[in-house]
């Protein structure tokens, strides 16, 4: 078994969950999924329940451990394959750190992959709101071909780079406003930010992100930085994931009783979807009324082509991408600048490259100039891989499998570490160095690195991966070019361990980062 340092697993809604019939075709007909030698489900090594139980009480082995330190520490314990068992009302977790089990799960997904729901999410669009989401509840929250449905009218939207082309300027401005806000918080003397530039990054990144989801600029960066509107969803896209860490990871007893960390998520749920729905209708007014002035709709944004899908699936859609986008983008810039930070040479090699393509600060980037930074491009994989958001996706299983040796019934939830592969030597050789070179081809032999299968999965697999990946790319490419274009960025503070992974990954220390004019 390999071990090695494992930040946290993909990402957000990575656990969240769905039913479906299918063997997918992509799977080896000769494989044998279920097989009949393999040893009996009861026998996958374990912790008692009980004694988990205890681990998670007041002194207890994994009381305020995240998901990924507790499960590295069973990994230890009983190998690449254990089972988390379940309890109150929760059902038995199998996690694995294999890569030909991975595969397994991945091939045999279907083409309506099931993951585990979040069962607070789901109980609050359920029960809580169940107007608001009657006809669908949304990527996040379904399963089988409901999700199906939905996921195949929302991927033109969301995974064609096209739609994507209309954005490049309005977030140009936003990262411009970015700019501006460093030059006046950095400390005029030593250059550094203030200790809470993690805020004014996710301001940044939330101003992006709302930006797609609303069709509306909010102006937190700089201009209206106490909307009430903007504020709302801005605080509760920050909270979610740590409320759904306490109630549907840890062990908790919120379905039987209201406790204060239930009431606290169905209480921004609530506020934050009202704020959604507001938004969205003054984007269809809009919409409408600009459609009345004979507007041509070529370039139409992706808000406008959700109310054209379903006005009740853009106010849905508009709200989980806020969740499931702010936090996961934010760690990858603070990754990222962090990364270049202690790499100076790599931040000098991207460097020139931006000059090249961005002969001026102010060189608005389009689709052909993206094209022309593959460097760019490297140290964005690199800084996923170096510092991975999670321990992997969870799926469940659609029909029985053998993994590593052990047969798995049907319906079994597994959680696939893949992150956790990521920063093993075995696969990523000097694993510990931040390296963008990996990812180019080697300049005298014009070779990749053939990288194992099912090792860097940092946005999912398959039909059910992340739908939100072009985003991330539009958006920290744009963001992490003009930065870089405009400061030299240091870090001179303790940076051994930037980051804690509850659930996620979250910051452990403040990014007090440095920021020098670059001369032109
Ligand atoms: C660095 C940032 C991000 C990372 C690392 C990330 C990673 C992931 C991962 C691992 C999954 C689960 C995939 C699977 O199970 O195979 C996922 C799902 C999802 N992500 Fe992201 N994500 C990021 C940003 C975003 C953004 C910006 C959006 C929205 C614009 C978004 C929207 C979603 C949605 C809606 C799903 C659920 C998809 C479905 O179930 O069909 N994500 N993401």
């Amino acid at each position: 078994m390999a071990t090695t340092k494992v930040p946290l697993a993909a990402r957000q809604l990575a656990l969240i969950g769905a039913r479906s019939t299918h063997v997918s075709a992509a799977l080896n007909p000769t494989e044998n999924v279920s097989n009949a030698r393999a040893r009996a489900f009861s026998e996958v090594p374990r912790p008692g329940k009980l004694q988990f139980l205890r681990a998670f009480l007041p002194g207890g082995e994994f009381r305020n451990l995240s998901i990924t330190d507790f499960a590295l520490t069973l990994r230890k314990r009983y190998g690449d394959v254990f089972v988390i068992p379940g309890f109150f009302g929760r059902t038995d977790l199998v996690v694995t750190f294999s890569t030909k089990d991975i595969e397994m799960v991945f091939r045999n997904e279907g083409i309506w992959p099931d993951r585990g729901l979040f069962e607070s999410v789901a109980y609050f669009r359920e029960h809580i709101r169940p107007e608001v989401f009657e006809s669908t509840k949304g990527l996040v929250a379904t399963q089988g071909e409901e999700w199906g449905k939905l996921r195949s009218a929302l991927n033109p939207v969301f995974m064609q780079p096209k739609g994507l082309k209309m954005y490049y300027k309005p977030l140009s401005n936003i990262n411009n406003e970015f700019i501006e806000r460093i030059k006046e918080i950095r400390d005029p003397k030593t250059l550094e930010v203030p200790g809470d530039f993690e805020e004014e990054m996710a301001r940044m990144i939330f101003e992006s992100i709302s930006l797609i989801a609303f069709n509306c600029e909010m102006g937190l960066i700089r201009k209206h930085r106490n909307n009430p509107d903007a504020l709302t969803l801005f605080k509760s896209s920050r909270d979610i994931f740590r409320l759904i860490y306490l109630l549907d990871v840890q062990p908790s007893i919120w379905k039987y009783i209201s406790t204060p960390t239930y009431r606290k998520m169905m209480r921004i749920q609530n506020e934050s979807l009202n704020v959604s729905q507001r938004l969205v209708e003054e984007a269809r007014l809009d919409l409408e009324r600009r459609r009345a002035a004979g507007e041509q709709t070529a370039n139409s944004s992706m808000m406008d082509r959700m109310l054209d899908i379903d006005p009740k699936i853009a106010v849905i859609m508009g709200w989980d991408i806020l969740f499931a986008g702010v936090d996961g983008t934010l760690m990858l810039l603070s990754a990222l600048l962090l990364c270049l930070s202690k790499n100076q040479d790599k931040q000098h090699k991207l460097r020139e490259e931006l000059m090249r393509v961005m002969p001026t600060k102010e060189s608005l980037l389009n689709e052909a100039s993206m094209k022309d930074m593959p460097y760019l491009r490297a140290v964005i994989k690199e800084a996923l891989r170096y510092y991975p958001n999670g321990l992997g996706t969870t799926r469940k299983c659609k029909q029985d499998v053998t993994l590593s040796g052990y047969n798995i019934p049907q319906g079994t939830d597994i959680l696939v570490a893949s992150n956790a592969l990521m920063t093993d030597n075995e696969y990523y050789p000097q694993a510990d160095k931040f390296l963008p070179e990996r990812w180019l081809r080697d300049a005298e032999t014009n070779k990749k690195m053939q990288i194992t299968p099912f090792t860097f999965l940092p946005f999912g697999f398959g039909p059910r991966q992340c739908i939100g990946k072009r985003i991330v790319d539009l958006e920290i490419e744009t963001s992490l070019a003009k930065i870089i274009r405009n400061f030299h960025v240091e870090f001179n503070h303790d940076a051994s361990k930037p980051f804690k992974t509850t659930f996620l990954m979250e910051p452990a220390i403040k990014f007090r980062f440095k920021f020098t004019d670059v001369e032109n």
